[in-house]
């Protein structure tokens, strides 16, 4: 098993990473001191409970530990205000107190749902993060949890840190293909925004990532959770650093908006938007190769580049100014200034990023 640490004082928390490690939650729960009095309330959905939800609520009952689970409906529209009040009914109706856990057992879906209603629930009480998806290698560290509305993504939030990340490789081998690519995205992303060694490693290594071989997989989301990990110890609430986590991000969250957060999953529109901001930084000034590189290591992931000709590019301007990085009436984007290297960029033009749009309906 490998471990990082999120650094984070106080609210410090370990992510574990192994294949099988689920086998020993009863001791991992028991010595992060989660409560055997108070109900812990497991949150997951429709896909990850068929292959998932049965071992794990027997192993945490033969621990000692009282479960009960709420299963939502798998898909980007349950992160809604209104699944987020059923769970909440689930958890009075369960008897959830101050002293309770909620555990998030899926993708970035549960995730930040799940997290958002431990962030919520009496003003907050302990959650529990149990990845089931590559993205949620990106997801489940950092505590933005968060629901979205439907004119713009993760609008309805928190900052709210898990006690722990228990990541089982073993759970990834149900994975859907289109699902495995689009979580390696957000681990191209990390490459991308902060080494540049990994980003090479990973267009190496790209057919033994999406075939799974258990390696490959536990190495890259290592590297992934460990830049992860280092950007947030150091700006936890995004007041600066971290904001460069959102590469890619705001034409991606727009475009998730605009297509009604069904068409695209959140790695696809972070891909989409990863190519943006290459060419936006080509206006800047900065290599073409950026582009030509970024660009080739996402099409060897099989993961979309183009935005769909469909979606109206008014619809998508106008979503992405309620991206969170705009304040204060300044648009402000992640851009590549190499492979491995970005910078927190506030002159980009909203006629650059119009005439972008535009480019990417027409993408190779
Ligand atoms: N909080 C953060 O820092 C952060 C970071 C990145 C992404 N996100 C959010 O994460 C979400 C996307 O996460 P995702 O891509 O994991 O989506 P997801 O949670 O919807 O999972 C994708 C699909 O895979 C299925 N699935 C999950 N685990 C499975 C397994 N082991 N076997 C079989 N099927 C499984 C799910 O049911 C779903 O159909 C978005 O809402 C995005 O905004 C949050
Ligand atoms: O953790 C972060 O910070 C990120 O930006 C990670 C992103 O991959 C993730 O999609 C996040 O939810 C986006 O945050 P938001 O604040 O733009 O909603
Ligand atoms: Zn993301």
């Amino acid at each position: 098993m490998k471990e990082l640490t999120v650094d984070l004082g106080e609210r410090s928390y370990p992510i574990y990473i192994g294949e099988g490690i689920l086998d020993q939650i009863g001791g991992l729960f028991d010595k992060h001191g989660i409560s055997k009095i108070s109900p812990i309330l497991l949150v997951t959905d429709s896909h990850v409970a068929e292959h998932h939800l049965a071992p794990i609520m027997g192993k945490l009952q033969e621990s000692g530990y009282s479960v009960v689970s709420h299963i939502v409906a798998a898909g980007e529209k349950s992160k809604s205000l209104g699944v987020l009040e059923d769970i909440v009914t689930t958890a009075l109706q369960a008897g959830l107190d101050r002293k309770s856990t909620v555990v998030a057992l899926g993708g970035g879906v549960v995730g930040d749902l799940a997290g958002f209603v431990a962030a919520s629930y009496m003003r907050g009480i302990r959650f529990v993060q149990i990845p089931t998806t590559i993205l949620a290698h990106d997801s489940s560290v950092g505590g933005k949890v968060a629901v979205n509305h439907p004119l713009a993504k993760n609008i309805i939030g928190a900052f709210h840190q898990p006690e722990m990340v228990l990541y089982d490789t073993a759970t990834l081998q149900s994975l859907p293909e289109r699902i495995v690519r689009e979580g390696l995205s957000e681990m191209i992303k990390h490459g991308l925004i902060w080494d540049a060694e990994f980003t090479q490693w990973m267009e190496d290594n790209a057919e033994k990532l999406i075939a799974l071989d258990q390696e490959a997989l536990q190495y890259g989301l290592y590297q992934g959770c460990r830049v992860k990990s280092i950007v947030v110890s150091q700006d936890e609430k995004e007041n600066d650093l971290r904001a460069i986590l959102n590469l890619g991000h705001t034409i991606g969250h727009a475009l998730e908006a605009v297509a009604n957060y069904n068409e695209l999953h959140h790695g696809e529109a972070i891909s989409i938007g990863m190519v943006g901001s290459a060419k936006l930084a080509m206006k800047l000034g900065y290599p073409e190769h950026i582009y030509t590189v970024t660009k080739r290591i996402l099409q060897k992931f099989g993961l979309p580049t183009r935005i769909p000709a469909h979606l109206d590019t008014d619809a998508i301007m106008s979503a992405m100014m309620h991206d969170k990085k705009f304040k204060e009436g300044t648009m402000v984007f992640i851009i590549p200034t190499a492979i491995g290297k970005v910078e927190i960029n506030k002159n980009v033009s909203t006629a650059w990023v119009r005439d972008v749009v535009e480019q990417l309906k027409q993408e190779a």
